[in-house]
């Protein structure tokens, strides 16, 4: 015979999972048939959970938007792509949802994987974010970055150098324009350089670091709890459990010792190599309503953010162009043409807004954004409690709305044969109609900060590049750059590789 206790434990043993297993039927029923998006269409397994899109991204490692393609192409243009979450396709969505008129807030549980969730970019309301962005402003308005163009320069210059300095070597270019990138940043923004550059074959531990952390902020972007033990982790520690991110958490440690002395000392802001840092503008207390400056973690996160917003993105496009430019050759002659017209004599090289003028390396520059997955995913935004009409439909408060800028860019009735890299579509009065089209830096109040800072650093690293050398594609190189959605892109395979000849005068 059982005694009670003994029976209280058998019951328990199946009353606990029969009514988890209830409680998760009646959820899948319910958002399925009851739940306020359940008119809209989808995979029913992506209307029950959230595991859905965890399982695209950890377990059959595919990648979100090309997912997208396929569902959109199945289910028409807005696809329920979780139990709360809708995905648009239609370009006119896109500029419905991203617009200067919309404070609608970041979606949580993205935007805080990356651990910046005190940042321009991690902020989750139009308020904070505009406080912080607004302070940042006069590092990063177009007048700003017209003056510290001698600084990126610099950084270009160097990249030019270290080609010539390769011979007849092909460069790799995946590497080579990242490492340009993360100068820029570590540079202009910390006052502080890793020079990336100077490693060799440009395998920098900076890059590959950010290179193999993209997966891992997937990976926290599914588990509150995987990110909690990682990032916790004491840098000694973490450099051990995962040896690809080291570079990273070196770069880490010196940001957040640099921080920690500007913040106690802010009268050492005046031993930096030049008055243009992130440090300069975040530590005047006069820029806050509060009147007090943010705590060095948030200034650390800060710094995070501009590291990953600004190095692979700018990268990622000079790689894109490049390869398109160096596959078309009617294209890198008429660059070529552009350039040697505009600056007959090498050491006599324009400046930053004589380059903007050029027409046709614009029309490169524009198309290559275009083609390039600068930030490939989805930016998911909260529908305020009123609700929200969407193209054709309503869209309920409390909704996750969001839209990779690859649709617009992909999108064929805008873009005829959207595929192929076709500069000619940006010229003229007809290129100018397609500028509301190029939403490569996002539109509205959560844009890209750095815009002004990217077409400095594209201008200024193809118009040298391609003025300095003859470049013929490596044949290591691959046919097609593929890549998986991480956020950013992720790239596996052989890397772009080209080889540069110096040109006479
Ligand atoms: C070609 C280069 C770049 C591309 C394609 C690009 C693209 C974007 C996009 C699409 C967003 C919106 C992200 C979102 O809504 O979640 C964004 C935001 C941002 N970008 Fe960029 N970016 C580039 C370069 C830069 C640079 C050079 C910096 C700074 C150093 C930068 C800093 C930021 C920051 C801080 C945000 C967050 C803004 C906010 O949330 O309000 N980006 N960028």
């Amino acid at each position: 015979m059982l005694d009670s206790g003994e029976l209280d434990i058998a019951s328990l043993c199946w009353l606990i999972p029969s009514g988890i297993a209830v409680y998760w039927v009646y959820i899948a029923v319910f958002n399925i048939f009851w739940h306020p998006l359940a008119a809209f269409p989808g995979p029913p397994i992506a209307a029950i959970s959230t595991l859905y899109k965890a399982y695209i991204d950890l377990v059959s490692k595919s990648s979100f938007v090309h997912t997208l393609e396929k569902l959109h192409a199945q289910y028409g243009d807005v696809v329920r792509v979780g139990p709360n979450e809708i995905h648009f396709q239609s370009p006119s969505a896109y500029l419905e949802i991203y617009n200067v008129s919309n404070r609608w807030d970041k979606e949580e549980t993205l935007y805080h994987s990356f651990g910046e969730d005190r940042s321009s970019f991690g902020f989750l309301t139009y308020d904070e974010a505009k406080e912080r962005k607004n302070a940042l402003s006069r590092l990063f308005s177009q007048k700003a970055i017209a003056d510290a163009q001698a600084l990126v320069l610099e950084k270009v210059v160097q990249l030019c150098d270290s080609f010539e300095e390769l011979g007849p070597r092909p460069a790799d270019l995946f590497y080579a324009y990242r490492c340009m990138s993360v100068d820029v940043i570590t540079y202009l923004c910390f006052g502080n350089t890793v020079n990336a550059i100077e490693a060799p074959g440009y395998e920098a531990p900076i890059i590959k670091a950010m290179d193999a952390s993209l997966p891992v902020f997937v990976g926290f972007k599914h588990s509150s709890l995987l990110k909690g033990a990682i990032m916790n982790c004491p840098p000694n520690v973490s450099k051990v459990v995962s040896p690809a991110t080291s570079g990273l958490v070196d770069l880490q440690q010196i940001l957040k010792a640099q921080i920690k002395d500007l913040s106690k000392n802010p009268e050492r802001l005046r031993n930096l190599p030049h008055s243009t840092t992130i440090y300069h503008e975040l530590l005047r207390p006069e820029a806050y309503s509060s009147k007090t400056v943010p705590s060095a973690d948030s200034l650390y996160e800060e710094s995070q953010a501009l590291l990953f917003g600004g190095a692979d993105t700018t990268g990622t496009t000079l790689m894109h162009g490049s390869f398109y430019v160096l596959t078309a050759p009617t294209v890198y002659r008429r660059l070529k043409e552009e350039l040697i017209s505009a600056w007959p004599v090498l050491e006599d090289a324009p400046d930053l807004c004589e380059l903007q003028k050029l027409p046709y390396l614009t029309a490169v520059l524009k198309e290559s954004l275009r083609m390039s997955p600068g930030v490939a995913s989805p930016l998911p935004r909260v529908v305020p409690a009123s609700g929200a009409r969407i193209g054709k439909v309503f869209v309920p408060g409390g909704t996750i709305v969001e839209m990779s800028g690859h649709f617009v860019h992909r999108n064929e009735a805008i873009f005829p044969n959207p595929h192929g890299f076709i500069p000619d579509r940006w010229l003229g009065d007809e290129g100018k109609d397609l500028d509301k089209w190029l939403v490569a830096f996002s539109k509205g109040p959560r844009s890209c900060l750095g815009i002004n800072l990217a077409w400095a650093e594209l201008y200024l690293c193809f118009a040298y590049v391609f003025r300095k050398f003859e470049l013929e594609i490596d044949p290591s190189s691959p046919k097609e750059l593929k890549w998986r959605d991480c956020f950013l892109p992720e790239y596996h395979g052989p890397h772009l590789k080209a080889r540069l000849t110096k040109v006479a005068g």
